[in-house]
């Protein structure tokens, strides 16, 4: 797929708008979650994430990220609880993070950066597929895990080995049995707000899910991650970091939080 949007100064987050004037919209994401703000909803039931067994696919690098995608034809990877109603499948994780430890999440709280930020992104079962829900109001939830600096995490061990195989854009792999139930923290605690895609075409069809517990990950792993390229083989090659959008306008919004 090739594609004009990226995250240079020339392509990057402050010229989506130009082709993508939703970029401005009433419900852009992310924002900068900021806890004393939040509101403790007890109507929001318990996240349950039903990943078991596992269809992990392929892993391949799009050009703005790597993401492992998933069999979506039957409900063997499901989303339901927290904020939403009805069952949504899972279709692909991906991560988005920075050249340097001190920034690369998407979302921040109280305006701290983590250097990684996980997304799995899952459709309404209420829509026949993926390209159906991604353009609705309720299309979409995705669950947001912070990783922040420390230990190495052994989990994220295959998805690294992976990466000399897509170092480049357009590159893809085998990637079977992988659990991402395995990426998620001890605690499901969370907060929620109606939000969009973090990229072009940023459509307004996002109910965000942040995991308040971060996950952890090495520097060392770390500079794995800033080995991929966000360009094809053969081309000047350029790091594949900084592929995260900075906070956007809350416009009234509000975030509310599972717990207290
Ligand atoms: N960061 S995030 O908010 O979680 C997110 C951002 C974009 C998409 C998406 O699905 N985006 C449209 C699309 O159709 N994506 C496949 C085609 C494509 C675009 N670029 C590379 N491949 C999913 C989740
Ligand atoms: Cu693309
Ligand atoms: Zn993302």
């Amino acid at each position: 797929m090739s594609h004009s949007w990226g995250y240079d100064s020339s392509d990057g987050p402050a010229k989506w708008a130009e082709h993508y004037p939703i970029a401005n919209g009433p419900r852009q994401s992310p924002v900068n979650i900021i806890p004393s703000q939040t509101q403790f909803d007890s109507s929001l039931k318990p996240l349950k994430l039903q990943y078991d067994p596992s269809t992990s696919k392929d892993i391949m690098n799009n050009g703005h990220t790597f993401q492992v995608n998933f069999l979506d034809e039957s409900d063997s990877a499901i989303l339901t609880g927290g904020p939403i109603t009805g069952t949504y499948r899972l279709k692909q994780f991906h991560f988005h993070w920075g050249e340097s430890d001190d920034k690369g999440s998407e979302h921040t709280v109280d305006g701290v950066k983590y250097p990684c930020e996980l997304h799995l992104v899952h459709w309404n079962t209420k829509y026949p597929n993926f390209g159906e829900a991604v353009n609705k109001p309720d299309g979409l939830a995705v669950v947001g895990v912070f990783l922040k600096i420390g230990s190495a995490n052994p989990r994220l061990q295959k998805v690294l080995d992976s990466f000399d195989s897509i170092k480049a854009k357009g590159q893809q792999t085998t990637f079977l049995n992988f659990d991402p139930k395995n990426l998620l923290p001890a605690s499901l605690n969370f907060w929620t707000y109606e939000g969009s895609l973090t990229t072009p075409p940023l459509y307004e069809s996002v109910t965000w899910i942040v995991l308040k517990e971060p996950i952890s990950v090495s520097s060392a792993q770390m500079a794995k991650f800033r080995s991929l390229l966000f360009s094809s083989a053969g081309e000047q090659p350029r790091c594949m970091c900084n592929n995260y959008r900075p906070p956007q306008p809350i416009k009234g919004r509000k975030v509310r939080s599972n717990f207290k």
